[in-house]
């Protein structure tokens, strides 16, 4: 059983909760080189402790096969380490909460809400072409996990996305537009963010 709110500090934290294959990984380089946020993707920090040869990488792998969501204690303890591990106060943490436990235990051990919601809203079409296209051999781009995949993120992550959208807090992206398209759409949510963040730091700094 993890602790609650172990950490002192408290990251500015961005979740990014899209469906599989709707190009995250490829707008990640673009968003940390400009905006300075550090990018933590659940799946990589998963894919990294079946090849660290943990005691969890067996049940991991499997999970990963079948296209189903690891339970919660183990990603947020790789999450926390992440963060606590790195120095910056800004994270864009990609591929997170794929469900409603992993959104309630998150906020429940860190006590962090996230600034915003990205979400990159792409044709399940659009996203199985990319997949099968993706050739860098991950188990899971195969047609049968990839459609285990799908009903996984329309039954649990869908409603996520739906929670934080009542909340005011979803910025939805057209992602089916070519790379350089969206990341101008990308550029465009982050700029603002900042600008609100600096109006109001200089209302803190004038009241
Ligand atoms: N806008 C785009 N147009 C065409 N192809 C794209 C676009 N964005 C990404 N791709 C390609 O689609 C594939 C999947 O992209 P990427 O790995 O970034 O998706 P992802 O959202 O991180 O997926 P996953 O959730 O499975 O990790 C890659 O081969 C990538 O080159
Ligand atoms: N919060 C998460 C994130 C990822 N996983 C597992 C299940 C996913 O199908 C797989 C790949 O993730 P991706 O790289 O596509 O973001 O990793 C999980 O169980 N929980
Ligand atoms: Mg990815």
């Amino acid at each position: 059983q993890m602790e609650e709110h172990q950490s002192t500090r408290s990251p500015l934290s961005l979740f990014w909760v899209s469906g599989p294959g709707s190009g995250k990984g490829t707008q990640c380089a673009n968003i940390v080189e400009h905006f300075g946020y550090t990018h933590l993707s659940a799946g990589d920090l998963l894919r990294a402790e079946i090849k660290s040869g943990s005691e969890n990488g067996t049940m991991i792998q499997n999970m990963i096969k079948e296209g189903k969501i690891v339970p919660s204690e183990v990603t947020i303890k790789l999450l926390k380490r992440a963060i606590e591990e790195n120095g910056n106060d800004k994270f864009l943490i990609d591929g997170f909460p794929r469900n409603e436990e992993n959104r309630a235990a998150f906020e429940s051990v860190t006590g962090v809400q996230p600034e915003f919601v990205l979400f990159f809203d792409c044709s399940e079409e659009e996203m199985e072409k990319r997949l099968l296209g993706r050739n860098q051999g991950r188990e899971d781009d195969n047609i049968e996990t990839i459609r285990k995949r799908f009903k996984v993120y329309m039954e649990s992550s869908l409603p996520v996305i739906e929670y934080y959208s009542a909340k005011g807090k979803v910025k939805k992206i057209d992602a089916t537009r070519p790379v350089g398209e969206v990341f101008e759409a990308v550029k465009a949510i982050f700029t603002k963010a900042w600008l609100d963040e600096a109006c109001v730091s200089s209302l803190d700094f004038f009241p």
